[in-house]
């Protein structure tokens, strides 16, 4: 479903993610881990079409190069950022409908949000509050559905535990595998390893904007130590532990 060739995104003259292939395939879900400052948020916003870069972006076979965010959401995907994105002064409501305006089947955004609702309860009990006074974990479900909203063939998460005590992060990824086992294609960005590997098919790890390591999730949990050497690089080997 996507296909990222030879990915490089450069902030002036600092070069911050060079020669990433990357493929996620249709029902799979991809995770993407990698210490602070590895540019795995840079390739999210890339492949969404917020940031520029080179290489080659493909979604169902369909050239991104050079289009805007919108029409990249057009052609089915859709971000949750890193920080949620929530306008706090917004009620929940209004924040679910925002993008909802370049869509046409307006018949249709209706059942989606009766949907989404029911998929989110807490979202339809708390409708009219303002986002802002929400919890971060409601928050976070609140993105996720505002990006159920796009009707996303694949769906980018970035770092969806960020900042969450450790209940509310069991709850933001209970309705992440809801998703999952309903066929939503994912592509996940995750602070702990450990979690990627529990929750995705296939893993990349990238550091100083490379991929050190690729594979299927069951191989790479029975290989530790080649994660905590292409994590940290050999240097750090005995200093750290990859964050569980
Ligand atoms: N807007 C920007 N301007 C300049 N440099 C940036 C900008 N955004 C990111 N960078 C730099 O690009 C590199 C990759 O950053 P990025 O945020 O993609 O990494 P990350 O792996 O998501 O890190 P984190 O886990 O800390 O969010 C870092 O060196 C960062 O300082």
């Amino acid at each position: 479903m996507l296909n990222v060739e030879n990915l490089r995104i450069s902030y002036g003259r600092a070069e911050a993610v060079r020669n990433v292939d990357l493929t996620v395939s249709e029902g799979e879900a991809v995770a993407i881990v990698g210490p602070n400052g590895a540019g795995k948020s840079s390739t999210m916003l890339a492949i969404a079409g917020a940031i520029r870069s080179t290489g080659r972006i493909t979604l169902g076979g369909r050239d991104l190069g050079g289009l805007p965010p919108e029409s990249v959401c057009r052609l089915g995907l859709a971000m949750v950022p890193e920080g949620r994105g929530i306008f706090p002064q917004l009620s929940v409501e209004e924040n679910l409908m925002l993008g909802t305006s370049i869509r046409r089947d307006r018949e249709q955004v209706g059942k989606d949000r009766a949907d989404v609702f029911h998929r989110f309860p807490i979202l339809e009990e708390r409708r009219r509050s303002d986002a802002g006074k929400l919890s971060g974990g409601e928050q976070q479900q609140l993105a996720i559905a505002r990006a159920l909203m796009m009707r996303p063939k694949l769906l980018l998460v970035d770092e969806p535990s960020l900042g969450l005590a450790p209940m509310m992060v069991a709850t933001v990824y209970k309705f992440l595998e809801e998703l999952r086992s309903d066929g939503m294609t994912m592509l996940i960005v995750e602070q702990s390893v450990t979690r990627a590997l529990a929750f995705s098919n296939r893993l990349y790890l990238l550091r100083e904007g490379r991929v050190q390591l690729s594979g299927s999730s069951e191989t790479l949990s029975a290989d530790r130590q080649a994660l905590e050497e292409a994590y940290f690089g050999f240097e750090h080997k005995r200093e750290a532990s990859v964050p569980s």
